[in-house]
């Protein structure tokens, strides 16, 4: 059986009047990764964060490599990875400097050097972290979460700021240090980020669980049939259909080559947005 590295149940936060989450319980296996996802204001940070042992939950249970993160030490703390959403003020000290000084607080820390080379910040090593643009400030926060070898990983919002290319090169990065079989809790706003990166997804709404399972999975069979769009004299047409070149085939024989069409299979977004419309009681588009 897997090994459940985190274990939420029923998890409950509060800050004085207004309820920040109300119900969510999920789990990660090792070697897994999780994606949570929702819309700002959802719950996802203060959920890392109890789980990270930031914030003291207001109900429910919650076990993190087999311990209450409110009562843990510095062994379990150094097992964990932590990028927080934002990282605060930025150092003085070059890149290297402080990845040196943060890796030796580590009983198995990986080598400065590869952790740079990683995250692509060989060229920037010796500037200070003060100096650097707002992605390149981001990698060193993820060259941070990496340095201790966690077996545990939070990434939240980790590609915020980041380029294109370097989201892709982000996205190479964490597929190699699944392969190396860390265990990985990610929030991002960016659906294709979970696509490509995660096991399985929870979305939080409305201060609970809205939908849980795989990239492929999540949302349902039905959330996944194609779309055949074509225009007809003046009118955009659509149909949902799980035989769309049947469609096709009968459109083409009616109206010979049908204009502007496309066969669209809704994305992780499109199944997403759905997700989180339904559940604020609005009609799915
Ligand atoms: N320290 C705090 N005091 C009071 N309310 C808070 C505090 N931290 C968060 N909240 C509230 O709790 C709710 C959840 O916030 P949280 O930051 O966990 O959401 P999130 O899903 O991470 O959002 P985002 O996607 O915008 O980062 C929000 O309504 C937020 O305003």
């Amino acid at each position: 059986m897997a090994n459940r590295l985190v274990e939420v149940q029923h998890l409950r936060k509060s800050y004085g009047e207004h309820v920040a989450i109300d119900d969510v319980s999920l789990h990660i296996d090792e070697g897994e990764t999780l994606a949570l996802l929702g819309p700002n204001g959802a719950g996802k940070s203060t959920t890392i964060e109890i789980l990270e042992g930031y914030r003291v939950r207001s109900g429910g249970e919650v076990r993190v490599l087999g311990e209450d993160p409110q009562h843990a030490g510095i062994a379990w703390r150094a097992a964990l990875g932590i990028v927080l959403q934002s990282s605060g003020e930025a150092s003085v000290a070059t890149v290297r400097e402080e990845l040196r000084g943060l890796a030796a607080l580590y009983p198995d820390a990986r080598a400065v050097d590869e952790v740079l080379a990683v995250v692509g910040l060989e060229e920037h090593a010796g500037r200070r972290i003060a100096s650097l643009s707002g992605g390149q400030q981001r990698r060193v926060d993820v060259a941070m979460g990496i340095v201790g070898r966690p077996r545990l990983l939070f990434l939240d919002e980790p590609t915020t700021g980041f380029d294109a290319e370097a989201r892709r090169g982000f996205w190479a990065l964490i597929r190699s240090l699944q392969t190396d079989g860390t265990t990985i809790l990610l929030t991002t706003h960016y659906l294709e980020e979970a696509a490509q990166l995660a096991d399985r997804i929870v979305v939080i709404a409305d201060r609970r669980v809205a939908a849980e399972g795989t990239p492929a999975t999540i949302g349902g069979a039905d959330a996944r049939v194609p779309i055949v769009r074509w225009r007809e004299g003046d009118a955009v047409r659509e149909q949902r259909t799980r035989e769309p070149g049947a469609l096709v085939a009968s459109l083409a024989a009616r109206l010979g080559e049908p204009e502007a069409l496309e066969v669209v299979r809704p994305s992780l977004e499109d199944v997403y947005l759905d997700i989180v419309r339904t559940d604020r009681g609005m009609v799915a588009a």
